[in-house]
């Protein structure tokens, strides 16, 4: 009889297919045979609440993860930057495959640019992190809540309801939809999410063999410490998904080896204020340059802009 390892993915378009290509490629590096298990989460069918209000970075984790855990499926694909940034007990973060692209980008009637798009435009974010750096831009925009799939997303553009979305360009590069994006967003003036544009491949703990395999066949080196820079930063800010952090880690080549470069900002969603700091070190201490960056980011205030955090 031929091995089945069952994979589990949220019903979302995004999801499906970001679980359907890690299956595939399980299916080819393993050489087994791979099913796709649907699982239903909170953060699909309630689509009425803002998400800070659902609890922010849970949502849309648990109810794979229970999966996981009950025996239902076998290994679970999550968008990195939706992991909670504490260790779950039972589960393994496996892999983490190369990253996409991690910038925001702005999809904007007329192919406008921020930069193009007049004072009083409106533009719709359902994240406080956006929302901050969009307003410590200075131009004058109104900006909106939004919720909702990435197609639901897009409509309020396309019916008129709003001029602009921004949304993370990884998700619509995956779903194959970069053609609506009117401006990729740069770092200097938007710091994604920690973990944007990377997939976080789970596992039982108690399943080392495969836990084994599904690392030597799909983690990629460079991108684990990057977004184990990111991660920890956030995770020593005590901030979640919802506050307004952003981190952006690059892989380098220094004169001793591979080098991890961290940027960070913490903002007061008003705009007001912005903390933007970087750090760098050695790709072995991708962690710790991490809670470096973040410590000294303490030092200077970081916490009492993340506290004054209002919900988009
Ligand atoms: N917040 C939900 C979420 N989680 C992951 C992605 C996109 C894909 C990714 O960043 O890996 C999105 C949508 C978005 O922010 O536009």
């Amino acid at each position: 009889m031929s091995r089945v390892i069952r994979v589990g993915t949220r019903r979302s378009l995004l999801a499906k297919t970001q679980s359907g290509q890690v299956a595939s490629a399980i299916a080819e590096r393993l050489g087994v045979e791979v099913e796709l298990v649907e699982i239903v989460t909170e953060g699909d069918v309630n689509q009425t609440s803002t998400l800070a209000s659902l609890g922010g970075t849970g949502v849309f984790v648990s109810a794979l993860r229970e999966a996981l855990l009950r025996g239902d499926v076998d290994v679970a694909v999550h968008s990195l930057k939706d992991l909670p940034t504490t260790p779950e007990d039972g589960i393994a973060l496996a892999a983490i495959p190369p990253r996409e692209d991690p910038r925001d980008v702005l999809v904007a009637r007329d192919g406008l640019t921020l930069g193009e798009l007049p004072s009083g435009s409106v533009v719709a974010t359902g994240s406080p992190r956006r929302v901050a750096q969009l307003r410590a831009l200075g131009l004058g925009l109104e900006i909106v809540g939004l919720r909702g799939n990435i197609d639901t997303r897009l409509g309020r553009v396309t019916s008129g309801d709003v001029d602009g979305v921004i949304l993370a360009r990884a998700g619509l590069a995956r779903i194959d939809r970069l053609d609506v994006v009117t401006e990729a967003i740069d770092p200097l003036q938007m710091l994604p999410a920690p973990g944007q544009g990377a997939l976080a491949i789970e596992c039982r703990s108690s399943d080392a063999g495969l836990v084994a395999e599904l690392a030597e066949a799909l983690d990629d080196e460079h991108t684990r410490a990057a977004v184990t820079a990111e991660r920890e930063l956030l995770r020593a800010l005590e901030a979640g998904c919802s506050a307004p952090v952003g981190a952006l880690a690059d892989v380098a080549e220094g004169d001793h080896g591979p080098e991890v470069w961290l940027r960070a900002v913490a903002s007061a969603v008003d705009g007001t204020v912005e903390l933007r700091r970087s750090a760098s070190g050695p790709v072995s201490e991708a962690a710790e340059i991490g809670r470096r960056l973040a410590a000294s980011m303490l030092d200077e205030g970081a916490a009492a802009l993340i506290e004054g955090k209002q919900q988009a």
